[in-house]
């Protein structure tokens, strides 16, 4: 059993991945800034439950508090760090870019300045597709270039790619990151389009409906991804190849132990089939307020999922729809609606 220092437990899917792995026996150590960008209650709540395993403790701090941060994870001296705090979201950053650099950019480094301290395992962290930016070739492979980024938000994820290889070269430290693909599922993320459909719906409220509808999105359930990071935790530590030599199709880096690992569906769904199948799962029609693309939006992502599989052996594979049905019954039993 490994001891496990998690940041963004808190968070949607921090939490997933915290109560896997505390159900499998590890020891884990939740870090989390309960940062009021949306509903902290679903945080607490959230929280709460991951507290009801004694194999978790958790501390509440920022990730720009270098205090904080060094006292936790020199006080519960972690084997593997899972970096999933961070500011997440497309189009908040347009309005509040600093919040990406400081808990982005600066905290990310406070978190490998930890994971260096402890020689740790494993360091994974999390990126996004969003890197992707304005790449057009599908699916998207961790081998295409990735320097298009369309928002200060995608911009600070890649910037956090290239820190984790310089300190993976430097320090020999094994690190993965991974790129998510829209995750979406029970407990999700209230700013998300999924949150945000079905709440309006059942409130009698329109939603917005980006870009009239022209938009794709690789939809990934939570269930599968923390199982992806799950396989890659143990079994799929890089290691810096022999001779530089990487094989084919893999992100690996020639000089580091050091990949990017997509994490997603590959599969590319219609923004139009997802709304229906939240109308099918409520039993109720949405009123549908079409709107112009968002600026910094992307408008299709599609993940090659073929490095995970050859890793892992596994690739995410939950359909869209019952993803959305099993959201719909936890929204309903969490809301009482
Ligand atoms: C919130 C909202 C979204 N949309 C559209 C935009 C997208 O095509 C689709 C899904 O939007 P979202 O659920 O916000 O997800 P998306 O834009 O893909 O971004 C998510 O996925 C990204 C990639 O994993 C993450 O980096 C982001 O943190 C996460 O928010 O629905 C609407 O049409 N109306 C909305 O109100």
């Amino acid at each position: 059993m490994a001891r496990i220092f998690i940041t963004g437990t808190a968070g949607f899917i921090g939490y997933h991945l915290a109560h896997l792995l505390l159900s499998e026996g590890h020891t884990v150590h939740g870090y989390d800034g309960m940062t009021d960008y949306y509903d902290v209650t679903l945080k607490q709540r959230r929280h709460a439950m991951l507290a009801q395993t004694p194999t978790f403790t958790a501390t509440e701090a920022m990730l720009e508090d270098r205090a904080a941060i060094d006292g936790a994870i020199d006080g519960f001296e972690p084997e593997i760090i899972v970096h999933l705090a961070g500011q997440a979201g497309v189009r908040y950053s347009l309005d509040n870019p600093r919040a990406y650099v400081d808990a982005n950019v600066v905290g990310t480094f406070n978190v490998m300045e930890g994971a260096r301290r402890h020689k740790v395992q494993h360091l994974m962290m999390a990126s996004t597709s969003s890197v992707y930016g304005a790449n057009t070739d599908m699916p998207f492979a961790e081998t295409d270039k990735a320097d298009t980024p369309m928002t200060i938000y995608a911009a600070t994820k890649k910037a956090t790619e290239a820190m984790g290889h310089s300190y993976a070269h430097l320090y020999d430290m094994p690190t993965t990151m991974f790129r998510f693909f829209t995750v979406y599922g029970p407990w999700g993320r209230p700013d998300m389009a999924l949150f945000k459909f079905v709440k309006a719906t059942l409130e009698g409220d329109p939603i917005d409906v980006y870009n009239h509808g022209e938009m794709f999105r690789d939809f990934t359930y939570v269930t599968d991804l923390v199982r992806a990071i799950r396989l890659l935790m143990f079994d799929a530590t890089p290691a810096r190849p022999e001779n530089g030599v990487v094989p084919e199709g893999d992100s690996l880096s020639p000089v580091a132990p050091f990949r990017v690992v997509n994490i997603g569906n590959s599969k590319s769904e219609r923004l139009m089939d997802f709304v229906e199948a939240i109308e099918d799962a409520l039993g109720q029609k949405t009123t549908r307020n079409m709107m112009d693309m968002q600026p910094g939006d992307v408008p299709a992502t599609w993940a090659n999922a073929a490095l995970l599989e050859t890793l892992t052996g596994y690739r995410p594979q939950t359909d869209m729809r019952d993803g959305v049905k099993r959201f719909v019954e936890w929204y309903r039993d969490y809301y009482r609606v």
